[in-house]
């Protein structure tokens, strides 16, 4: 991402919510974004993921040479379906389908074809191969949270995008999806960006961005919960 801003609005309403970010995420790696409230945490996400165009600047994404502002807006809707994966706070599953066809959905609407080994290995990576023919009505919170990850990693994505992926889950359950995606980056080479309120969250990435108006106030490596929690309290971040 080179020299990204993102005005919402215009005149005297204009937020600059993004102003001038600059970042390279190494491939490969596991990164936390954190800042208050207001901070665009979102705002980079959307960017960084070509959800939302920026105002000005570039986003380049994993081998893709493009630059993804410059995308048309059907080549930016197949390039999120089939290079990125998204994991968001609500799961965000289809309630018709089940486990196994929430998770191959991305690649049929790419018009590809499930590999049924590969989908077998996510399956049982995320510990969902006994409950592969379930409804999401019938898995708990932290369950519905593993099949969005395996639909998130399905198409071998470039990046995986997670949006507080454990604000809605309890303490317990929301460590065990931490340590599936920080797995997910050690042994299935995943590079994972994840936007979280929460410093424990923050604690499983390599490298942990600290974002304050807008801008890029630090990037740390390999922080402690206690590290985050400090750094958040001198951005004046309530986390
Ligand atoms: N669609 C929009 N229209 C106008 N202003 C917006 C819009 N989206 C975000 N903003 C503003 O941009 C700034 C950054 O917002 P953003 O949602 O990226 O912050 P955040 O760090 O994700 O916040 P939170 O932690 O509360 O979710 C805020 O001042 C916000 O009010």
């Amino acid at each position: 991402m080179d020299s990204v801003t993102k005005v919402y609005g215009r005149d005297g309403a204009a937020v600059t919510a993004l102003d001038r970010v600059s970042i390279s995420i190494p491939p490969e790696t596991f990164t936390a974004v954190m800042g208050p409230s207001g901070s665009g945490k979102s705002t980079f996400l959307h960017c960084a993921a070509g959800l939302d165009r920026p105002t000005s600047g570039s986003v380049f994404l994993g081998s893709i040479g493009s630059d993804l502002s410059k995308l048309s807006e059907n080549d930016l809707t197949k390039l999120r379906r089939e290079r990125i994966g998204f994991v968001f706070q609500s799961f965000n599953l289809l309630a018709a389908l089940d486990v196994r066809q929430n998770i191959t959905l991305p690649l049929r609407l790419a018009g590809r074809r499930a590999d049924r080994k590969y989908l077998d290995e996510i399956l049982s990576r995320v510990g969902l191969a006994q409950r592969d023919r379930h409804r999401p009505s019938q898995l708990s919170g932290g369950q519905q949270q593993r099949v969005a990850i395996a639909r998130a990693l399905i198409t071998r994505p470039e990046v995986v995008f997670a949006d507080e992926p454990t604000g809605a889950l309890d303490t317990v359950t929301a460590r065990e999806i931490l340590t599936l995606l920080r797995q997910t980056v050690d042994t299935l080479g995943q590079t994972v960006v994840m936007v979280t309120h929460d410093p424990v969250a923050a604690s499983y990435a390599d490298n942990v961005v600290f974002l304050a108006d807008g801008r890029i106030h630090e990037i740390a490596k390999q922080l402690s919960a206690d590290e985050v929690a400090d750094r958040m309290t001198h951005l004046g971040g309530r986390s």
